[in-house]
């Protein structure tokens, strides 16, 4: 009998749920960090032509933060382990979960980081901010007050990160518990504070799952975007850098030859 030893079989293949070929729809177009209905051409040609280049191993660190108890980590729990529990445990300090994704056929990876919203752990809970490419910021929708400190939750989050680099995302939790009626009240606030800090705006439940996938899906999928944009700009301009050594190569090389000539002929 044979075998084979293959480096491969390290990490299991990637859930098939997890799994993100079109698009993911913005919650509001009010509010959106973009709006296209698809991929651009230039992001599905390159994922096609496999032209990825580091993307496929990144792995990109989400930092979620809001007042206690709105709901941040049944949120992650509903996501990543299907499971909702009425129960309130504060986190102390931070959790963290790890999420495998496919994006238009490239692995792509999100660290989530679940932070302490209670006051005595802010403290610790804020030293692990630095480094994250998206921020999300959750509130209650029954609970204005908790709508009211998102500003200060992303001012805190900015201190530790490069505000040109970041995507932010305002949501808003408990919809279940909430009426149509007060729920449009609220709504109406929500899209404001996210106009006025460039968040994009989702509404869920951890309780039903109502839009907790299609939440992240589009989490994954906009730092996907973003990753590979930067990465395609990156060999672009090194493409272009490359052309230009070429270039002013043989310029100066012109330049010496023609300098020594005079040399040469005296
Ligand atoms: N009805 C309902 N209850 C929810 C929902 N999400 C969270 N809860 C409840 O709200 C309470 C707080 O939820 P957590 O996820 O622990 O809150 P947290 O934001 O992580 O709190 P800290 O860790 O202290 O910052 C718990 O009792 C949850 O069961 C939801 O979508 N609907
Ligand atoms: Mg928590």
């Amino acid at each position: 009998m044979s075998y084979r030893v293959s480096s491969m079989s390290v990490l299991p293949p990637v859930r098939k749920d997890r799994i993100i070929a079109e698009l993911p729809k913005c919650y509001s177009k009010d509010a959106a960090l973009h709006t296209k209905d698809e991929f651009t051409k230039k992001v599905r040609t390159a994922c096609q032509e496999q032209r990825t280049g580091t993307v496929g191993f990144k792995i990109s660190k989400v930092i979620v933060v809001g007042d206690l108890a709105v709901g941040k980590t049944c949120l992650i729990n509903r996501f990543c382990k299907d499971a909702f529990d009425k129960n309130y445990k504060a986190t102390i300090g931070v959790d963290f979960e790890m999420e495998r994704f496919e994006v238009l056929g490239v692995p792509f990876s999100l660290q989530l980081w679940d932070t302490a919203g209670q006051e005595r752990f802010k403290c610790i809970a804020s030293t692990y901010y630095r480094g994250a490419q998206t921020v999300i910021i959750v509130f209650d929708v029954n609970d204005v007050a908790s709508l009211s400190h998102t500003k200060q939750w992303l001012i805190d989050a900015m201190k530790e990160n490069d505000p040109t680099n970041i995507q932010i995302f305002l949501v808003g939790t408990k919809k279940d518990l909430s009426s149509p009626a007060q729920y449009a009240l609220i709504e109406k606030d929500a899209i404001k504070v996210s106009q006025e800090m460039k968040a994009e705006y989702w509404a869920l439940s951890s309780l039903t799952g109502e839009n907790v996938k299609e939440f992240f899906f589009r989490v994954a999928t906009l730092a996907f975007e973003a990753n590979l944009l930067a990465e395609l700009e990156k060999s672009g301009t090194r493409q272009i850098a490359d052309i230009v050594k070429i270039n002013s190569n043989s310029n100066n090389l012109n330049a010496s030859s023609k300098k020594k000539q005079p040399n040469c002929c005296q």
